[in-house]
């Protein structure tokens, strides 16, 4: 066993990773693509589905040279992925008839605001709310707009799959159409109580059930490699949209565990249990994870952009050269630096929900510059953090701790400010990719690698625990500003 490997596949919003982590977590082999992010118009936001797929595939390749080179064994496949990102294609070709439109998306939400007084009966099925950040709008929107479409759907020519299931498709070459529990969780088709696809939901947004995959639990057999794409007939068997698979590689197994993950957007989840917590306060409820049938449940709190500010600095901008220059530059101001920045670049998520507002930059002088965008950039996520630990305590639960992941936590001046903020300690664990690792944890538990979830918490070790410093009347005069920042942000976009 010692020379078995699992090959764990993270497609994120900006890059395509591949990770061969060994039994105890270490990372054997890794590579990463980025790839293009396309705006074709204001709000939209759409991924080329065959860079998707290369960027995967050359991903795969060369970890699996890797491994093999060091003498490892792949044993299996874990697929996890950004959620909600909707795919459309053609079985007989297997191409997209559309680009992938992307969770950050805002397109549908004048046709999500027309539907909205049928909100409440989707957040008691879903969990979720009417946004466009959910697939079933998007899905609507490629069958109404794509010539010809609505047409192929019904005649059964059509797939609709978040990019796990597309990304099965394309290694089983054509022979898997399938999801897992928590991915299926995140299309507002879904109905989190029954565990299937929704009649209603289905007739609400008309999609035909048949363009839909089957929903499988996310330890389970998900499909068999072609040969010809891998070089092998690898068994697919964990899969987990991101921020779930990111809840199992944090090993937030028991009721109250949360984590917070900070990727391209940021997305806390705290563990339920086998009860779905519904939030009075826009939280959602998700599935957890879903194993042997049995469902475990999250309340979630999700931030569209946290790592995103960062890129935009860098590439939008062009205020920053690196990502991690931000904590050096962040590093060199005072608390009453006196800028403020409100990241509504897609609207605003929990627990606001407003697809409408947009950024906005407050109390800038003469003397603002780079520092200040970067502290704002990095402090807007612990704020941001603070109003969904607020939020959950409205609803009922909390935790006196944070597992934090992704690869903004990297940087430490953020990890401190985000504890100080939410004066609960943040624990920073030493494999910081918990998603591709929760995704092989869950091939490893189907292929019999991992006898129990106790077997995989015992694999979780911590790099650092940061421990509230601030002082409670800087930190409450800081909340207080950025509560007018927010107030001001969200009267702009009425
Ligand atoms: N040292 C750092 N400080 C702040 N942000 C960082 C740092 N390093 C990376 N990031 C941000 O983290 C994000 C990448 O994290 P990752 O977990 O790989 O995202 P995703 O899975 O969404 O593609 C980028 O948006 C980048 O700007
Ligand atoms: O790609 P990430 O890590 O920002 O995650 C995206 C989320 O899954 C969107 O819901």
């Amino acid at each position: 066993m010692s020379n078995t490997g699992i090959l764990s596949i993270d497609q994120g919003t900006t890059s395509s990773r591949a990770i061969v982590f060994a039994l105890n977590g270490h990372q054997i082999a890794n590579a990463q693509q980025e790839f293009t992010q396309h705006y074709p118009a204001n709000g939209w936001v759409e991924h080329d589905v065959e860079e998707i797929w290369s960027t995967t595939l050359d991903s795969c390749k060369t970890v699996i040279s890797q491994a093999t080179n060091k003498g490892v064994d792949i044993a299996c496949i874990g697929i996890t992925n950004q959620r909600e990102t909707t795919v459309v294609w053609n079985k007989d070709t297997g191409k997209a008839i559309h680009p992938a439109i992307v969770w950050q998306d805002r397109r549908t939400a004048g046709y999500c605001e027309s539907i909205k007084d049928r909100e409440a009966m989707v957040n008691s099925k879903t969990g979720l709310l009417l946004d466009p950040y959910f697939s079933a709008s998007k899905i609507k929107w490629i069958l109404d707009e794509v010539q010809g479409a609505r047409r192929l759907a019904i005649k059964g020519k059509l797939a609709f799959g978040t990019i796990d299931s597309f990304l099965i498709w394309r290694l089983t070459n054509g022979k898997a159409h399938v999801t897992d529990a928590t991915n299926a969780s995140r299309t507002n088709l879904f109905n989190i109580h029954t565990q299937q696809w929704d009649e209603d939901l289905l007739t609400l947004f008309d999609i035909p059930p048949c363009i839909l995959p089957e929903v499988l639990d996310c330890a389970a057999e998900f499909g068999t490699c072609d040969p010809s794409i891998l070089g092998k007939d690898y068994r697919i068997t964990g899969v987990a949209g991101d921020q779930q698979a990111a809840l199992v590689g944090q090993s937030c197994f028991s009721p109250g565990d949360l984590k917070s993950t900070y990727g391209t957007g940021c997305f806390a989840l705290l563990n339920t249990g086998d009860t779905p917590v519904s939030s009075s306060h826009k939280l959602l409820t998700t599935v957890g994870y879903r194993l042997n049938g049995k469902t475990t449940y999250a309340l979630e709190g999700a931030i569209f952009t946290a790592g995103a500010n960062i890129q935009w600095l860098r590439d939008g901008i062009g205020v920053l050269q690196h990502a991690k220059q931000s904590q050096v530059l962040a590093e060199s101001l005072d608390y009453d630096h006196g800028v403020f920045l409100v990241p509504g670049f897609a609207g605003l998520g929990a627990p606001h929900w407003n697809p409408n507002a947009r950024a906005s930059l407050f109390g800038m002088t003469r003397a603002t510059g780079p520092a200040h965008f970067a502290r704002a950039a990095l402090e807007a996520v612990c704020y941001q953090s603070h109003e969904l630990q607020t939020a959950m305590r409205k609803d009922g639960v909390s935790s006196n701790n944070v597992w934090v992941d992704g690869g903004m936590v990297a940087n430490d001046w953020l990890c401190q400010f985000l504890c100080d903020i939410l004066q609960v300690e943040v624990q920073r664990p030493k494999i910081m990719e918990s998603t591709a690792l929760g995704a092989a944890f869950l091939a490893g538990l189907q292929a019999g690698i991992y006898e129990s979830l106790d077997e995989i918490s015992a694999v979780k070790t911590v790099d650092r625990v940061f421990i509230p410093e601030l002082g409670d009347k800087t930190r409450q005069r800081l909340l207080k500003k950025w509560a007018l920042a927010v107030k001001a942000t969200l009267a702009f976009a009425e």
